[in-house]
């Protein structure tokens, strides 16, 4: 399993022209690091359906999809993933944080001030320069 890639997806999610990111709790591998929403694409499902069951489990809200943006691939010392964004619009439900730590709403210039996982830095440059 080493050197299989995983698929994980993760969502930039608009609100009022601003972007949700969100903080992985203590818990979790690779603890307080930020990242998109979002999780590992299962057996048999679509990216897009994958995203929008992650964004529901783990905020409890749901998306509408409007772009696929450029795969990050990222081998982490244990684990290789693919991380596919997709750009996203918040369509119904309040936030509520099922895994993660805590949330931001933030303009996009804001987004480079954190801490972010390694796989999600070209996302972010692309989204920055978007
Ligand atoms: N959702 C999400 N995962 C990311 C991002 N960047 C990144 O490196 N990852 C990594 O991709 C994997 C996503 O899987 P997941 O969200 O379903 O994983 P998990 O926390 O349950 O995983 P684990 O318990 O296996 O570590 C995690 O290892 C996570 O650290 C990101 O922006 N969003």
């Amino acid at each position: 399993m080493k050197n299989s890639v995983i698929k994980v997806t993760c969502a930039i999610i608009n609100f009022k022209g601003k972007i949700l990111v969100v903080q992985r709790s203590e818990m979790m591998s690779m603890p307080l690091k930020w990242e998109f929403p979002g999780g590992k694409v299962e057996a048999n499902e679509s990216e897009i359906d994958c995203i929008k069951r992650e964004i529901k489990e783990e905020l409890d809200i749901e998306i509408s999809i409007s772009k696929r943006l450029t795969p990050s691939n990222y081998n982490y010392p244990n684990m290789s993933i693919e991380l596919i964004p997709f750009l996203a619009n918040h369509k119904e439900g309040e936030i509520f944080l099922k895994e993660h730590k805590q949330y931001l709403i933030l303009a996009k210039h804001e987004l480079s001030n954190l801490d972010w996982a390694d796989a999600d830095l070209p996302i972010l440059k692309e989204i920055i320069n978007l």
